[in-house]
């Protein structure tokens, strides 16, 4: 598994990093973003996993959200990987609309075609990207995920997937019932096809109700997300952790909208939250 850097930032006394290699999951060259913090330089930190959004790289993250002062404080990386398989061979929505194709490859594993030959964001974040990390940066196997609308639904999809890999989820703004919104609606059925029951894998309210595991859970969503009624449902998410007793703590915040804006605004505390669960 060989990695190239192509950047290297000084930042709050760490080291912001990006790096591009040729992944066997997506079947493509693909690029990431670290942060390490100073305590990295001595001994191995946790991780946080964070999954962007629509229309995003590796780059919206690190530039946008100033999580880097408190993740240095706090010893925890951060790892930023793009969101789909990127290159010239790699199947575009035909009218390179910004919810389907590259940029919007959505945290699964693609069964039609054409997606299928590159669209497996599922296995890249689930198990390649980790072992590519943990095999060459100083980090211990503690791993948190968190992310944003897309991204959101990718950290809350893997996370209670995996409940022995990851310590804490969190998720800004997250499309909770991708079933059940335009986005997802499109998305899955481009991907996976029309049967419905395909689509439970990849939805966070499905895998909700059949979570055993209890893996704590923020959510932080702006009231004035003009999103948040027809594409992110995070409600829904929250019924349902109610009527099981499972640990999710959704946060609606007055006068947020869905940019990194309010990202900002509450990074911090999201960054907390993982650090109480990293042993
Ligand atoms: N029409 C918009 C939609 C794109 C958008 O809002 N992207 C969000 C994520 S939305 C859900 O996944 C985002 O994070 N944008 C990047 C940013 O830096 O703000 C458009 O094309 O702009």
């Amino acid at each position: 598994m060989t990695i190239e850097n192509i950047s290297c930032n000084k930042s709050f006394g760490g080291w912001h990093k990006q790096y591009r290699h040729q992944s066997q999951a997506l079947n493509c060259e693909m690029r990431f973003a670290i942060y390490l913090p100073p305590e990295a330089a001595n001994k191995p930190v946790p991780v946080l996993y964070w999954l962007s959004g629509l229309t995003c790289t590796d780059e919206n993250f690190m530039q946008k959200a100033g999580a880097q002062r408190i993740a240095a404080q706090l010893g925890m990386a951060i790892v930023a990987p793009d969101t789909s398989p990127r290159g010239d061979d790699v199947a575009d929505a035909p009218d390179k609309a910004y919810d389907l194709g590259l940029g919007a490859g959505f945290y699964l594993n693609a069964t039609r075609a054409p997606w299928n030959r590159h669209y497996k964001m599922y296995d890249y974040i689930v198990h390649e990207l980790p072992a590519l990390i943990e095999a060459n940066f100083p980090v211990t196997e503690q791993r948190a995920i968190s992310g944003h609308s897309m991204g959101g639904h990718g950290a809350l999809v893997i996370g209670l997937t995996h409940p022995h890999r990851y310590s804490s989820i969190s998720a800004f703004s997250p499309i909770s019932n991708p079933s059940n919104a335009p986005w997802g609606i499109k998305a899955f059925t481009e991907y996976l096809g029309e049967n419905r029951e395909h689509w439970r894998q990849y939805d966070a309210c499905e895998l909700l109700k059949l979570a055993i595991n209890e893996v704590p859970v923020l959510v932080d969503q702006g009231d004035a997300d003009s999103f948040l009624e027809a594409q992110l449902m995070p409600q829904t998410l929250s019924d349902i952790a109610k009527a099981k007793g499972y640990p999710l703590d959704l946060r609606m915040q007055a006068g947020y909208d869905h940019s990194y804006y309010f990202i900002a605004s509450f990074i911090e505390e999201h960054l907390k939250f993982h650090s109480l669960y990293f042993k």
